[in-house]
């Protein structure tokens, strides 16, 4: 008799698949597969990764599943749901431009703001959907439908065209197309429209903790209850179900910050990007395009492992003795920098260190994050304590600074995976017909001191001077 239930996180950089108890939520077999690299991807590598995981996992005893995905990818089909072109990612940044037109022709920030809580920037779909109109016409003329990198497996996981059966997908990861709106909780195919230049099919939006229809009895999946899935930051929020004051900050591909709200936020100034989440609330959130993969350029810089460059960084004063990292490598999206590069300023002769240079990239891998609970604040999501997720929350070096430079009190969560958990929560509730009752274990909080509140003011001005 199947006991228990699958959450899928297919992440930028892996699929990752936990099989959870439902009686506790407790985690029982886990298994994880690698993703090609880069800022496109054929959409059957994921299917591929997907596949191999449950296969490693096994589902004899799985009753239901759920996949949340990293947000925005355009996974553009034609008629029978095959990609057309590798899906364009969330960190594709030549969209840039596309994103600027959109802006400004369907009359600036504020309009966007109000009609989808989101102002366009170079990952939003809607902006992926013009880019590729007007640099790939042959491809945009063969479009028929268009998905999200969730949407598309899910579907798949159901027998896709084979089975005739309809994409789904739910809210949480509709509002970050730039063509659904989470204030009046439907689609604008008037901007899809605008964004593409006609008409392509998108998938209906599930309700939470639907039970939308069963695995192919040919697929990885067979026999099992399938949820809507989402977003992968909305997972994570699923999961672990932020109080009142929480920020949920998490360091993988991305940076995020992010909480849960009663109401759906529309902020002009493009900063926070006003999602909603996978509960029927909302989701406002911060994204950075430069996190985890700055420590990781920090220790090759450095020839040392992670380990090694927690060991250097945690070696360095607060301040790195002046030296400040602007570490937009890969661009930015929050500031919208698609076009920055990354910046080392205030070098000397006394402070040129191994340790500083360490030191310097936490500080502003950081402080790009901090910047955006201070965006949060500023739309009313006021932030008192970080909850600190991703692989990225892993580090030493992280979890000890993370007080300085936020100024807040700061909670690493025990090392799991969020995103597979929330939507292993998902599957339950589908299962169920309610959501569980589970809760994540939560973690004893640094407190920050007056020191901390006092070093973070001074670091982030530095860091603002800086950055700009
Ligand atoms: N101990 C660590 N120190 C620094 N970075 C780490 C550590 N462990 C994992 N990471 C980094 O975390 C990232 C993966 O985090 P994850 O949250 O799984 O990302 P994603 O969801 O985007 O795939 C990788 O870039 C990896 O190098
Ligand atoms: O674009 C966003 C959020 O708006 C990213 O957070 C993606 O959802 C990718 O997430 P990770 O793979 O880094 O977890």
């Amino acid at each position: 008799m199947p006991a228990y239930v699958a959450g899928v996180d297919s992440s930028t950089q892996a699929t990752k698949v936990v099989v959870v108890d439902p009686a506790d939520g407790s985690v029982v077999r886990e298994a994880r597969q690698a993703h090609p690299e880069g800022t496109e991807v054929d959409p059957r590598h994921w299917w591929t990764a997907l596949s191999a995981a449950l296969g490693e996992v096994g589902t004899d005893d799985v009753a239901a599943i759920a996949v949340a995905g990293q947000q925005h990818g355009m996974v553009l089909c034609d008629g029978r749901g095959e990609p057309i072109r590798d899906a364009l990612l969330w960190n594709d940044t030549r969209s840039a431009d596309a994103a600027h037109d959109l802006v400004s022709e369907l009359g600036g920030a504020d309009a966007w703001a109000d009609a989808v809580g989101t102002v366009p920037v170079a990952s939003i779909t809607a902006s992926k959907l013009r880019w590729t109109a007007r640099e790939e016409p042959a491809n945009a003329e063969r479009a028929r439908s268009v998905m999200l990198p969730h949407d598309w497996l899910t579907w798949r996981l159901r027998g896709g065209a084979r089975a005739g059966v309809e994409a789904v997908t739910d809210r949480g990861d509709a509002s970050g197309t730039g063509y659904w709106s989470p204030a009046q909780e439907r689609y604008r195919p008037d901007l899809l429209e605008l964004a593409f230049g006609r008409e392509l099919d998108v998938p209906r939006v599930a309700s939470p903790g639907e039970d939308v229809g069963r695995g192919h009895e040919h697929g990885p999946a067979k026999g099992l209850v399938v949820a809507p899935g989402t977003g992968d930051n909305m997972g994570a929020a699923l999961a672990i179900g932020s109080a009142p004051g929480e920020l949920i900050v998490s360091i993988g591909t991305s940076g995020t910050v992010f909480a849960s709200a009663d109401d759906p936020t529309a902020d002009p100034s493009g900063l926070v990007a006003g999602f909603a989440d996978a509960r029927g609330r909302y989701l406002p959130l911060v994204c950075t395009l430069n996190a985890a993969r700055v420590l990781g350029v920090g220790a090759t810089l450095l020839g040392v492992d992670p380990d090694g460059f927690d060991d250097l960084a945690l070696a360095a004063a607060p301040g790195a003795g002046g030296l400040v990292l602007v570490p937009y490598l890969e661009g930015e999206r929050t500031p919208d920098r698609p076009d920055a590069t990354g910046t080392i300023a205030g070098l000397t002769g006394a402070n040129g260190t191994r340790e500083n240079l360490a030191r310097a990239a936490v500080e502003g891998m950081l402080c790009g994050l901090a910047a955006g609970v201070g965006a949060l604040a500023d739309v009313g999501v006021a932030g008192e304590r970080i909850l600190l997720i991703g692989g990225g929350s892993r580090s030493r070096a992280v979890a000890a600074i993370a007080p300085a430079v936020f100024g807040l009190d700061v909670e690493v969560l025990a090392p799991a995976e969020y995103v597979a958990l929330g939507a292993a929560r998902q599957a339950a509730w589908a299962l169920h017909g309610e959501e569980p009752a589970w809760r994540v274990p939560r973690e004893s909080v640094i407190e920050a001191t007056a020191a901390d509140r006092e070093a973070a003011r001074s670091l982030r001005a530095a860091y603002a001077r800086v950055a700009g």
